[in-house]
């Protein structure tokens, strides 16, 4: 579109779903949280605003998990959101109303946040594509005001949709000076048409196990036939280790929970809980010892020191010269990551969009650990993209038989796994900060070259 004559824009005509949690001018805007309730906004999204300009029209609000920090897609305003391919499991969250709407074709295109993978879980789970873009690359003014004051990992804006053309037709329409204009902390860089449309063969990494909890098989046989496919159109493919998956996992909850879960305690201390938050909940209001030491009791009993990990970075690092500290620490971790991408000379990586298909509505709290794979790209501010590859087969159910089962997470993940059979499977592929065009033309050709194929 020609936003100077106001000639038809790339959305023209096009509906559009909103996830709750963005200013819609009349609306609430809750994140599943009353605190927020009967506050109607009377400012616009600025993405909504671009988006209108390029002729999209918002047409319904979507769900979210009260508070949005989960992936359990329930809250006690709007209730519980089911996942179209099985209704007995979520959408998974926190964009998972976007997800299920899309999947279930009420939408085709979509807007969700994401700090820890509330974009790419839910496509993930409902089998759809979504993109979370680098943190700043397009405007994030005018959200629910939630924790924003936490700036150490923050969350981006992006779209998710029924297929890639939804994608790049998004990102076009935003790259654009009016958006630069509305919100000048967005870098002036517009869509690089000559990234997406390279046709440079590229370097292409990929890990199948992120060296803390094992991806069940389809996940992992959806790395390989989506490297076997890209390698068929001429990129070279390298295996490559992912760092410290503990130390991630650390790093995310000490800096989201930098302020120990006050501005969780305040926001829900007159609502009721979700269930699916209720222990999240009592760990942050018990004595700091009896949370830890109960942390410590679970991890020993569950054989996984994830829960101790949970329930001590939960309450946060304690002081602002420790939080000072754990920002020095996410930046060391940044490097780190750079290194390896830069010594095994990467253009993109790809693995696994969880470790596990949609998880059974109630199930999430006991299979955190999946977000490992998510929150990883959100530590290190890469782009990161989602798209559906595969569906679970019943030959990977079967092959459930050989998935370990040492830790409680184990147990728990291979019993939610049984009936899995038919649910959707995602890749996800991510690239350096501010590489969205190749994340989307690796995606592309991916889409394209599975087309071929079937
Ligand atoms: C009383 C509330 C406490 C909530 C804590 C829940 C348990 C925390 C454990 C792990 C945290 C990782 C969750 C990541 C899920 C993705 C959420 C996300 O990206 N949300 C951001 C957004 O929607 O913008």
């Amino acid at each position: 579109m020609d936003m100077k004559t106001g000639k038809k824009g790339y959305l023209h005509g096009i509906p559009i779903s909103v996830k709750e949690n963005y200013y819609l001018e009349g609306y609430d805007c809750t994140g599943g949280m009353s605190i927020y309730l009967d506050d109607c906004v009377t400012e616009e999204n600025t993405l909504i605003k671009i988006l209108k300009k390029q002729g999209a029209i918002p047409f319904v609000r979507t769900n979210i998990p009260q508070s949005m920090m989960t992936y359990e897609c329930s809250n006690p305003i709007y209730g519980q959101t089911k996942n179209p391919h099985d209704v007995t499991r979520g959408p998974g969250g926190s964009s998972g109303g976007e997800a299920a709407l899309i999947a279930a074709k009420g939408s085709i295109l979509g807007f969700g946040t994401d700090i820890g993978g509330s974009i790419r879980i839910p496509s993930h789970f409902c089998g759809v594509y979504g993109l979370k873009p680098t943190v700043g690359r397009i405007s994030k003014k005018n959200m629910l005001p939630f924790q924003s004051g936490q700036t150490l990992v923050q969350a981006a804006a992006g779209p998710l949709a029924s297929d890639m053309g939804g994608l790049v037709a998004v990102m076009k329409s935003l790259l654009v000076p009016a958006m630069f204009e509305q919100d000048p902390t967005c870098p002036p860089i517009e869509f690089r048409n000559e990234i997406f449309e390279s046709k440079r063969p590229l370097r292409i990494g990929y890990f199948l196990d992120n060296g803390y909890i094992t991806p069940v098989p389809a996940c992992q046989r959806a790395v390989s036939l989506a490297t076997e496919v890209l390698q068929t159109r001429g990129h070279t493919i390298v295996k490559f280790d992912p760092p410290d998956m503990y130390a991630c996992f650390e790093l995310f909850l000490l800096s989201t929970f930098g302020d120990g879960g006050e501005s969780f305690i305040e926001a829900l201390k007159d609502d009721l809980v979700d269930p699916a938050l209720k222990l999240a909940h009592m760990g942050l209001i018990l004595p700091r010892w009896l949370n830890l030491f109960l942390g410590w009791v679970l991890s020993k009993f569950g054989r996984d020191k994830m829960m101790y990990i949970l329930s001590k970075s939960m309450r946060g690092p304690g002081s602002v010269g420790k939080y000072w500290k754990i920002a020095e620490r996410n930046e060391a971790y940044k490097k780190q990551m750079l290194r390896r991408w830069r010594a095994n000379k990467l253009d993109v990586l790809i693995c696994p969009g969880f470790a596990f298909p949609a998880v059974r509505s109630g199930n999430v709290f006991n299979v955190m650990g999946g977000v490992t794979y998510t929150v990883l790209f959100n530590l290190l501010n890469y782009p990161t993209g989602s798209m559906p590859v595969t569906k679970v087969t019943c030959e990977d159910e079967a092959n459930m038989a050989d998935y370990p089962s040492k830790t409680a997470y184990e147990k728990a993940m291979k019993k939610d796994n049984v009936g899995s059979t038919g649910l959707p499977v995602n890749i996800q592929c991510a690239a350096q900060p501010y590489q969205e065009e190749l994340v989307l033309r690796v995606m592309a050709e991916l889409e394209q070259g599975l087309k071929a194929q079937n």
